[in-house]
């Protein structure tokens, strides 16, 4: 499929004539462009609202590991976040963050179980939001602070994601997309008046790393990166910090990025619990038997095989970023997908719903929730979360150089969270359901991640 639109950018990226986007969603094409032809397909299409906020920063753009174009300082950015906060040794340490947030969102169900259906959405949010925020900025961060910063990444990520009423190129349409982007300008303001103080305090003093953890802040103030950059001409091999303005961007991304994504792949796993009682029975099965997966860590929830199954149907049936995108160079959109676009460059956007619901891939019903797939025997078997070197099968977390690096971090959390939450509760729909045979509503609704379009409402009862 190719259709046009139109972009104004101060980048090489972006340029202002119209460019092509071109639709990937077969899992081969994607292999082909992301995994063998990484160093092609490594540049993302910068988002209107980076440009925005550059015209109203006198031009100058600050990158986040997202936006940055692939080169040194996006090099320098994400060595920094995989190697100082998300390596597998480092997480390791996440248990009493994790234990302590599941402690509180358990008991806040409680309050509300037994009253009818709860809605858990804002729960589920609250408490992944409070594992990531403390990961990120350490502990003994005030509690409406916290509260503060989740309000205004949740609304960021709400008008992220225009939602265009008006016919589009209409006045109306164009008045509504400048107001979403003043509005969105108002909350990243008001991220660096909430992220500052917090970060000017770690710079003033430090308290040693707690139980191994060592917040992101700390790294990204004790971070050198390359001083040149797509804004600045400087000498070879000079360096410099990581700038404010970059510090907000990289926050922003990191508590973003960590939260929405997990709490929706929950919500959503949670949803087909309550759907289908003999997924949940086995789940728990395998839980009550498994031992306290929060204290045992990553090696006792390596050992939840339908645990892990659960999981991964969720992310294939239901990846919460919907898409992927790219912005390549026609010669290199020619070669792998014998794609032309008459200006030169061509946006690529793979669709990650598509290519885990591929009917050559899944060939056992692929639009249905069975975790089975992913156990020894099952079509899925040895299928990750990441795709191989040599085939596809999904892609939830992107593919090539700039796959999510926040994966492990994000299973780990889905799987602690689900765990817990289905040895505390018995989650069964609410009783005016029949309008769904009996189950709840599981269409989907695309946000900055894809959401339930009706926030999961369950009927919880506490086990003894
Ligand atoms: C269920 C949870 C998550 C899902 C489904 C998810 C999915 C994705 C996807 C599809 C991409 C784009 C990859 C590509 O372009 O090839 C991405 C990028 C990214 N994600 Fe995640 N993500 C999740 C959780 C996280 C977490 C927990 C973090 C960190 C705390 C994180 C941080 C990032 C960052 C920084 C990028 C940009 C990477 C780059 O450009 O180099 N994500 N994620």
């Amino acid at each position: 499929v190719l259709f046009r639109r139109r972009r104004r950018s101060h980048t090489s990226r972006a340029p202002a004539a119209a460019v092509a986007i071109h639709k990937i969603m077969d899992p081969a094409v994607a292999h082909r462009a992301l995994v063998e032809n990484a160093d092609d397909f490594s540049n993302r299409p910068v988002p209107p609202f980076i440009t925005f906020l550059a015209d109203s920063n006198g031009g100058r753009r600050g990158e986040s590991l997202a936006t940055a174009p692939y080169g040194p300082l996006w090099r320098a950015f994400r060595c920094n976040l995989t190697s100082e906060t998300l390596h597998p040794s480092r997480l390791a340490y996440l248990a009493p963050l994790q234990r302590e947030a599941i402690t509180d969102l358990v008991a806040s169900l409680r309050l509300s179980a037994g009253e009818g259906a709860v809605s858990v959405r804002d729960d589920l949010y609250a408490a992944v939001f409070s594992v990531v925020a403390r990961l990120c900025f350490g502990d003994g961060v005030d509690e409406r602070h916290v509260r503060a910063m989740r309000y205004v990444i949740r609304d960021f990520q709400k008008y992220a994601v225009g939602e265009v009423r008006a016919s589009p190129g209409s006045v109306r349409a164009k008045l509504a997309e400048w107001r979403r982007l003043r509005r969105l300008l108002a909350l990243h303001r008001r991220m660096g008046e909430l992220f500052l103080p917090l970060i000017a305090a770690r710079r003033e003093s430090r308290p040693p790393p707690c139980d191994g953890r060592r917040p992101y802040v700390d790294s990204l103030i004790d971070l050198r990166v390359p001083a040149a950059d797509g804004n600045h001409q400087a000498k070879e091999g000079e360096q410099r910090g990581v700038r404010e303005d970059e510090m907000v961007n990289l926050v922003s991304e990191f508590l973003g990025a960590g939260t929405g994504t997990v709490a929706a792949c929950l919500e959503w796993a949670l949803a087909h619990l309550v759907n289908s009682q003999e997924v949940q029975k086995k789940l728990r099965g395998e839980v009550d038997g498994g031992g306290d997966a929060v204290s045992g860590g990553r090696s006792l929830i390596r050992g939840m095989p339908y645990l892990n199954a659960v999981v991964l149907e969720t992310l294939r049936l239901h990846p919460q970023v919907s898409f992927v995108q790219r912005h390549v160079h026609g010669d290199a959109a020619a070669a792998v997908l014998g794609a032309t676009a008459s200006g030169g460059d061509l946006f690529v956007k793979f669709t990650v719903g598509d290519i885990g619901r591929d009917k050559k891939t899944w060939k056992e019903a692929p639009d249905e929730f069975r975790p089975e797939r992913f156990l020894p025997g099952g079509e899925g078997e040895n299928v990750g979360p990441l795709p191989g070197p040599k085939e596809m099968k999904m892609m939830p977390f992107g593919a090539g150089h700039r796959f999510c690096p926040g994966v492990g971090l994000a299973m780990m959390n889905t799987k602690c969270f689900l765990a817990a939450l289905v040895r505390e509760f018995e989650w069964t729909p609410p009783t005016d359901s029949e309008d769904f045979g009996g189950g709840v509503d599981l269409t989907e609704l695309d946000t900055f991640v894809k959401l339930i379009k009706t926030p999961l409402s369950a009927r919880l009862t506490q086990r003894t």
